[in-house]
């Protein structure tokens, strides 16, 4: 017969013994847990191809990271074209400050993907084709490209550091071909947006996007002419000031389910963020709607006849590029109407793809004028879609009965 232990019998002691031990080791597993979900996005930094390869991890912070590194290098190309070529004075029929920043920027941004996401595809607006049968284009683009850097070197090396050669520049470029569609992971690239904005120094954008199955990620937007006061006033004119200003410069980012964020451009590490937010209209007839510059890009017309209906009486802030889009993300503005001039045209994904995901995080709607989401799985163009109508959640209803009215839909 096994009689019970008594509390100082050596078998007690032995049990309490195998008690401890298992509570040390039931500890350690824990605290191990807990270290190796607090490095998981310090691990993903080290090995920058983890989260791509690994589906189950989804928190896109290492893309997010990479795409707003690299944005901010390729806008450090833009503003030094802007200086050293077209300081806003060029005449139309000179185009080249503007094809040497699309190319430039284009092939910084493409290396910064291959490098840490090397599966991924990718949607470029530009390609290299024109580049390679003018050879003193590429060779000007490459004297500039190639002494491209972030002053945190660090950095600089996780974007891959400087291209080899003015070969493989070209090359770069032409992995922006991708045709896109619904599966995988697809990244949308608009090296310049608003190449005219760009061209008379008023606002253009650097975007980039990350496609997931035909859904928006993730998205980062730098723009250099922004201002950094989330309050200034902005119209068409605002733009490049002087060379270096810290007054202008603003990177905005989001990725899905974790909100928007904003910060100043930096020419080293990215500076620190906060988080944007739409602003609350309580009175739809108080909003402020941005518009395209170009009245050949929107349907300038059918925009003030809805911001009638809607009873807005303020006239619309005109801006070129994705710039309407991380305005009206950060409460400078609330509505974004881009009505089409023809039925027929086809938006393209990358003037898109980084704003739509901007303004959503942001707490916006971003539709087509019948008020369907924007539909990127359809490959290079929004080929289900037609024109582009953003605002706050609570007015988009409004927004969109009031589309449908003027354009009688
Ligand atoms: N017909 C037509 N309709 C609509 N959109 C067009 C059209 N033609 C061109 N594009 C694209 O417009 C992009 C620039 O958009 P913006 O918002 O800067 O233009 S605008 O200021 O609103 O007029 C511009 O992008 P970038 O080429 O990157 O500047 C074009 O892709
Ligand atoms: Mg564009
Ligand atoms: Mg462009
Ligand atoms: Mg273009």
């Amino acid at each position: 017969m096994i009689s019970p232990s008594r509390p100082d019998s050596p078998s007690s002691s032995s049990n309490w013994l195998r008690v401890l031990s298992r509570l040390v080791i039931c500890s350690t597993l824990i605290l191990a847990l807990s270290v190796a979900l607090k490095t998981r996005s310090r691990l993903s930094l080290l090995l920058p191809s983890f989260s791509s390869q690994h589906p189950a991890v989804m928190s896109y912070q290492q893309e997010r990271y990479i795409a707003e590194l690299a944005v901010q290098r390729a806008c450090l190309l833009t503003q030094k074209v802007f200086f050293e070529k077209a300081k806003g004075t060029v005449s139309k029929d000179d185009k080249s400050p503007v094809t040497i920043g699309d190319f430039g920027a284009q092939a910084l941004i493409i290396q910064a993907i291959r490098k840490n996401f090397p599966n991924d595809e990718i949607v470029g607006e530009e390609e290299a084709s024109s580049l390679r049968a003018d050879k003193d284009l590429s060779a000007e683009i490459w004297r500039l490209v190639k002494d491209i850097k972030l002053e945190d070197a660090e950095s600089d090396k996780v974007l891959g550091g400087p291209l080899p050669s003015e070969e493989s520049m070209l090359d770069i470029i032409d992995q922006g071909n991708s045709a896109g569609g619904p599966k995988g992971r697809i990244w949308a690239l608009d090296p310049i947006d608003g190449t005219k904005g760009f061209l008379r120094g008023g606002q253009y954008a650097v975007c980039l996007g990350l496609i997931v199955d035909g859904d928006v990620k993730v998205g980062a937007i730098g723009t250099p002419n922004l201002p950094v006061d989330d309050n200034a006033t902005i119209n068409a004119s605002t733009g490049a000031q002087q060379e270096g200003s810290s007054a202008n410069g603003v990177l905005f980012s989001a990725v899905e389910g974790e909100g928007a964020t904003s910060r100043p451009l930096s020419n080293g590490t990215l500076a620190p963020s906060k988080s944007i937010s739409m602003r609350p209209v309580g009175n739809i007839a108080e909003a402020v709607f941005c518009e395209g510059v170009e009245a050949a890009h929107s349907a300038q017309g059918d925009n003030a006849a809805v911001a009638e209906r809607l009873g807005i009486t303020a006239p619309s802030v005109r801006l070129d590029s994705q710039a309407k889009y991380c305005s009206i993300a950060r409460g400078a503005g609330d509505i974004y109407l881009r009505l089409p001039v023809k039925k027929d045209y086809q938006e393209k994904i990358w003037d898109h793809a980084a704003g739509d995901i901007l303004v959503r995080e942001a707490g916006g709607q971003v539709t087509d004028i019948y008020g369907n989401r924007l539909d990127f799985s359809k490959g290079r163009t929004l080929a289900a879609n037609t024109g582009v109508v953003a605002s706050p959640n609570a007015l988009q209803d409004q927004v969109i009965a009031a589309v449908k009215a003027v354009l009688k839909l």
